[in-house]
């Protein structure tokens, strides 16, 4: 038997009052795929991204997690199922140390809070995994800083370090280079690629060269409807993409 699409979403929609602000939207995303959400502003990629984590409840169309539908449960309990995902607004707690942050993420997950009576095997062991991904996401000499005083391209890698804590299947990304330096962007990619190794990666960006580096497939979003779906090849070649959104905008592998 062949696995279920890590995420499979089924004819789709969103409406705010009579504004259809997602219409019909399907789409299956393999175990392990790296895809990318592309589209102009106001397309409806936070949107799409609401619904597929339980913040928005859809007005017609399901949203499937490894086969069972997630469309309609609360976002902790999608949260709990295998999907995280980040925030374009931090998401970080300001108050506590990078350390705290991450393992108040795992610990989370472990289902064990901040409880004193914590047993102390499952404490070792929630320290180890906080260990490993502030290493994965680079931040390991900075455990003990407070959130606050990180610049600002570690506060994003500390938000990607949280959405993973709880080493979830499927990790939604929202634009988690926006505001980044080129040479920012280009660390954040390769942490990107490194923290999400193995795991199902849905992105939402506008950095044309970070989805071209990373994604293995591409949907381009416009007015809420998906216009293409393909690799970076087919959707850098899609004459329709072009112009309704890529227009005469350099695209990376003419820029160099
Ligand atoms: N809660 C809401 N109520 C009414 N309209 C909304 C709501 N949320 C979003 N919209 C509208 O839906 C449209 C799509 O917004 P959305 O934020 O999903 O777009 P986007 O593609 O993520 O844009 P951007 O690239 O600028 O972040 C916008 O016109 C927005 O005003």
């Amino acid at each position: 038997m062949t696995s279920p699409p890590a995420l499979s979403i089924r004819d789709l929609s969103k409406s705010f009052g009579p504004a259809r602000i997602i219409n019909g939207v399907s789409l299956d995303i393999a175990p392990g795929e790296r895809h990318a959400i592309i589209g102009p502003n106001g397309a409806g990629k936070s949107t799409l991204f609401n619904l597929i984590s339980g913040l928005y409840f859809p007005t017609q169309g399901s949203v499937l997690l490894n086969g069972q539908k997630i469309s309609g449960l609360p976002p902790h309990q999608i949260n709990r199922m295998g999907l995280s995902r980040s925030f374009q607004v931090s998401n970080i707690f300001t108050n506590m140390t990078v350390r705290e942050n991450v393992r108040c993420g795992v610990l989370n997950t472990m289902g064990l809070g901040y409880s004193f009576w914590s047993n102390i095997g499952a404490n070792k062991a929630a320290h180890a995994k906080t260990f490993e991904i502030l290493e994965r996401c680079g931040l390991s000499d900075k455990a003990n800083v407070p959130a606050s005083l990180l610049p600002y391209a570690d506060q994003r890698s500390l938000e990607i370090a949280i959405t993973i804590a709880g080493n979830p299947d499927v990790i939604l990304l929202d634009e988690p280079t926006a505001g980044m330096s080129q040479s920012e962007t280009a660390r954040a990619v390769e942490l990107i690629a490194k923290a999400t190794e193995g795991k199902t990666l849905l992105i939402v960006e506008h950095d044309m060269g970070v989805i071209f580096n990373l994604a293995d497939r591409i949907s381009v979003l416009v007015y809420g409807e998906i216009l293409a779906t393909g690799t970076p090849q087919e959707i850098r070649g899609n004459a329709e993409v072009r112009e309704a959104y890529l227009g005469d905008e350099a695209l990376p592998e003419e820029l160099a």
